[in-house]
């Protein structure tokens, strides 16, 4: 480990020393453009390549999860963990286009334009009428901290329409894709309906809104955003908002097992998943909710085709394959595939509340809680040995007809 300090701080010797004498040159105003750009070129890509080696070398260390040792492991639990994580390999959705190189530290330096465009526009100049408390809230936007249980209290109970208008019209996304603002409400609105028609404890708007300035703030934060084009931004942010889209509270194993209609209209693959992607299209099978009308054909196929993939990876099941994959692409300093970054960066924000301040995980850790007992209870009601005793103590139907079809 010693070595490995040593052998990094003698490669970041001669950056260092360029730096300095560049600053020197800029104190004493003998400043030679041409020298400076050719340093700053020279200590970029020292500094991307110590990155890269640093990024192996803990990749290396650390442990596989599939070599996690089952000794002392409840079989219920490594039962669960094997159906929840693994799932068999499929072919992977493959796009042809080219595969860019992962250059954050560079363009990070270099762009720069993005963030001064996200913010020429006031917030409050577009919604002037926003309650104190939600402009309060948004002022924290690009925070890992930010309370979105407060944002959506604060508006009313529409956390998810408020955070995506904010998104949008601070990336100029509107602007750039021809968006009607009367449009993008509608849309929105419908879209809130969506994510209420379960009633879920979890999987409701204010996670999607949870979820989507979480994937903001992972893009903005790490100069990820830099490297992305609009459409790309556009299509991660739209992906983020509708990728829990009615939910129905249940797990897709109990879809599975339950032989639902979801289950069936998707063979057992990603059926959850499956659906929020084709409902939410769906959606804008209406022209007046159609945010992306304007698009030509070629951005409407690359956009639909970034989302499916961002979404359908969020099914847990891939989770082991994403995260090896990612693994692999940088040990072998391979150009990195957009979408399969995006879709890990979403995967990320959907699991992130662990590591947000206390109180926002504690709550959503109780919200989780709570719709994994309601569906033991549907499990329980589905029983065949408990549903008799079940109908005979009530006179109504079970109400699981109507939840599960
Ligand atoms: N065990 C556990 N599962 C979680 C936690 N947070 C989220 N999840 C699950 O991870 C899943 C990620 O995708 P979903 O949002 O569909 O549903 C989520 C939950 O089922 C957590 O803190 N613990
Ligand atoms: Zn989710």
């Amino acid at each position: 480990m010693a070595e490995l300090v040593r052998i990094r701080k003698k490669k970041l010797q001669i950056p260092i020393s360029r730096l300095r004498s560049m600053l020197k040159q800029i104190e004493e105003k003998e400043v030679d453009f041409e020298e400076i750009r050719k340093n700053l070129d020279f200590t970029a890509s020292l500094l991307e390549a110590v990155y890269l080696d640093g990024t192996r070398q803990c990749l290396e260390s650390e442990d596989d999860l599939q070599q996690l040792q089952s000794d002392g492991v409840p079989s219920e639990v490594t039962d669960w963990l094997a159906s929840t994580f693994t799932q068999r390999i499929r072919r992977p959705l493959r796009r042809s286009d080219e595969k860019p190189k992962f250059r954050s530290i560079v363009h990070a330096v270099q762009a720069g334009i993005f963030v001064e465009r996200m913010f020429k526009r006031a917030y409050t100049a577009t919604m002037p009428d926003q309650p104190a408390a939600v402009i309060n809230c948004l002022r924290d936007v690009d925070r890992w901290s930010f309370d979105v249980f407060a944002l959506n209290s604060g508006s009313s109970d529409h956390a998810l329409q408020t955070l995506f208008f904010e998104l949008i019209t601070r990336y100029d996304l509107n602007s750039r894709f021809k968006i009607r603002i009367s449009c993008l409400t509608e849309f929105l609105s419908a879209l809130e309906r969506g994510y209420c028609k379960y009633n879920n404890p979890y999987h409701n708007l204010v996670h999607a809104a949870d979820v989507t300035q979480t994937l903001h703030c992972l893009l903005l934060r790490s100069g990820l955003v830099h490297w992305l084009t609009e459409l790309e931004v556009m299509a991660s942010l739209f992906a983020a908002a509708i990728h829990d889209f009615e939910h129905t509270g249940t797990t897709n194993n109990f879809h599975i097992h339950t032989r639902s209609e979801f289950a069936l209209i998707y063979n057992d693959r990603s059926v959850q998943e499956s659906h929020h992607l084709s409902a939410a299209f769906r959606l804008l099978q209406d022209d007046r909710l159609n945010i992306f009308i304007n698009l030509t054909r070629e951005e409407w196929m690359e956009m639909r085709s970034l989302v499916i993939e961002m979404v359908l990876a969020t099914d847990m099941s891939s989770h082991l394959i994403q995260v090896k994959a990612m693994k692999s692409s940088l040990q072998q300093q391979e150009r990195i595939d957009k979408p399969k970054a995006l879709s890990l960066l979403l995967h990320t924000a959907d699991i992130s509340h662990p590591s947000k301040p206390w109180a926002l995980h504690s709550r959503w850790t109780k919200a989780l809680m709570e719709e994994f007992f309601r569906q033991e209870y549907f499990e329980d009601l589905l029983n065949p040995a408990i549903i008799p005793s079940l109908l005979e103590a009530e006179t109504g139907d079970s109400g699981l007809d109507s939840f599960i079809t």
